[in-house]
């Protein structure tokens, strides 16, 4: 975006399993509401959707998964990624860089709606529901980069106005990526020099 001039690199951040531990919280409520049923250890994860890796174990187990990410209180309760909120402030303090939240609400849109802006207010400060976009196609979002876990992010626009950095989760670790950079935690100090490099690519 251009002020006076001064292009600002935007960028997208995606929450669940970017920023908040969606697999870990998951698999923490599945085994409390059902400890007699099987369950995916998180490094045995391949599928983005936990439902279809379920479903494929045993037929009828995505809905039993679907009631533990439907119920109130869960996208809420998610606890964020290790060094995931204090990377997202210190990149928004960058010299010329702008972040925003960018995060798809379930179709069950009930509580996750709402839940997302009381996360993003509760672990990043209430001026950051200004920053926060739900929708449920992202390609329509423009911006420089987006940080997502998910590793095909489509929709209307092709190709989106931003690049994709996956964000490394269990669920997407072993795929390998061809065209497509990673970033894999919040915790080494990577995240910097990637921003860093995409600033002087503007
Ligand atoms: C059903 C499901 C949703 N999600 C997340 C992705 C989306 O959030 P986000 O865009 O913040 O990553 C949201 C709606 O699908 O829930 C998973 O990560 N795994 C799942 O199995
Ligand atoms: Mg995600």
């Amino acid at each position: 975006m251009t002020h006076f001039g001064i292009k600002k690199l935007l960028v997208l951040v995606d929450l669940d399993q970017t920023l908040a531990d969606f697999e870990g919280h998951f698999l923490e409520k599945y085994k409390e509401k059902y400890p007699g049923e099987p369950y995916i250890e998180l490094k045995d994860r391949e599928t983005f959707y936990i439902g279809d890796q379920y479903e494929q174990m045993e037929e009828g187990l995505s809905k039993k998964v679907k009631t533990i990410y439907t119920t109130e209180g869960f996208f809420r309760d998610l606890p964020p990624l290790e060094g995931a909120c204090k990377a997202v402030l210190e990149m928004e303090e960058m010299d010329g860089v702008e972040v925003f939240i960018c995060s798809s609400p379930l179709f069950q849109y009930k509580y996750s709606s709402k839940e997302k802006y009381e996360w993003v207010e509760h672990h990043l400060g209430k001026n950051w529901i200004n920053k926060l976009i739900l929708t449920r196609d992202k390609t329509m979002v423009t911006g420089n980069i987006l940080i997502d876990d998910k590793v095909k992010v489509t929709g209307a626009v092709h190709p989106p106005a931003w690049t994709h950095i996956v964000f490394t989760a269990c669920h997407n670790k072993h795929i390998r990526l061809r065209d497509k950079k990673r970033l894999d935690n919040w915790t080494d100090g990577s995240w910097r020099a990637l921003i860093e490099d995409f600033k002087k690519r503007i």
